[in-house]
């Protein structure tokens, strides 16, 4: 697919959206993940909803975009497994290795990824980074260990910051809080997602490194470029 170079963002992310359709298998479920690239594939997913079972959702935002359109969601706790789950992300290194969480879904997007086979990160080419870190890393934790989590991450050399949301603490789908760390240099994703996530109160750390993606569709001013990770 060819794109010319005068697409926005927001034209790549639906030149994504679409281009992630080859990956949904006929008659079967989809994983779905949460945000503005996933909702442009939400979109082009009615498209072809007559063609598959439905949907398996990460967020009340996807699970209700998918409804508006007529598209069957069903609760993670009936699937066995998914062929495929496709879903954005904040960044993704070379390897594979996302951050993930700025839309604060990123602990249910862990579990529907999880039952998937394949993971197709779809993106604009602003995502793709060397070293994870430059996006402030979404973690999601239990709201008493918010501080004390905040501190360990100051000794690591990060300053984590309560994400807010009207002036409020903003509340996850999971009734939590999310701390957004920035300062982070995150050269070994596999062992930073192993400890952090065993951090009393961290409830999901938004590194998917034990949970990759297979492949990332990137939109590209040449068009979407597919890479096999
Ligand atoms: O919690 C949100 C998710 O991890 C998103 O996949 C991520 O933030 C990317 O979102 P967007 O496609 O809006 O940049």
């Amino acid at each position: 697919m060819t794109a010319p170079t005068s697409l926005s963002q927001d034209e790549l992310k639906t030149l994504v959206g679409q281009a992630a359709l080859q990956y949904v298998v006929p008659g079967e479920l989809v994983g779905v993940g949460t945000g503005s690239t996933v909702n442009k594939f939400i979109d082009a997913l009615a498209s072809i909803k007559d063609t598959i079972r439905g949907a398996v959702s990460s967020s009340e935002a996807s699970t209700a975009r998918l409804k508006a359109l007529g598209i069957p969601v069903l609760d993670a706790n009936d699937v066995r497994s998914l062929s495929v789950y496709i879903d954005g992300a904040d960044e993704i290194d070379g390897n594979g290795y996302m951050v993930k969480g700025g839309g604060a879904a990123l602990t249910r997007e862990k579990i529907v990824a999880a039952l998937a086979r394949r993971f197709v990160c779809i993106a604009d080419e602003s995502k793709l980074v060397n070293v994870l870190g430059a996006f402030p890393l979404p973690v999601e934790v239990i709201p008493m260990a918010a501080a004390h989590i905040a501190r360990r991450f100051e000794s690591l050399g990060g300053q984590a910051t309560l994400r807010l949301k009207d002036g409020q603490p903003l509340v996850t789908d999971n009734g939590q809080h999310i701390l957004d760390v920035r300062g982070l240099t995150i050269s070994d994703p596999l062992a930073f997602e192993t400890e952090v996530n065993q951090w009393p109160g961290v409830v999901t750390v938004g590194v998917f490194a034990l949970q990759k993606a297979n492949v990332c569709l990137l939109g590209t001013a040449q068009g979407v470029r597919t890479l096999s990770l």
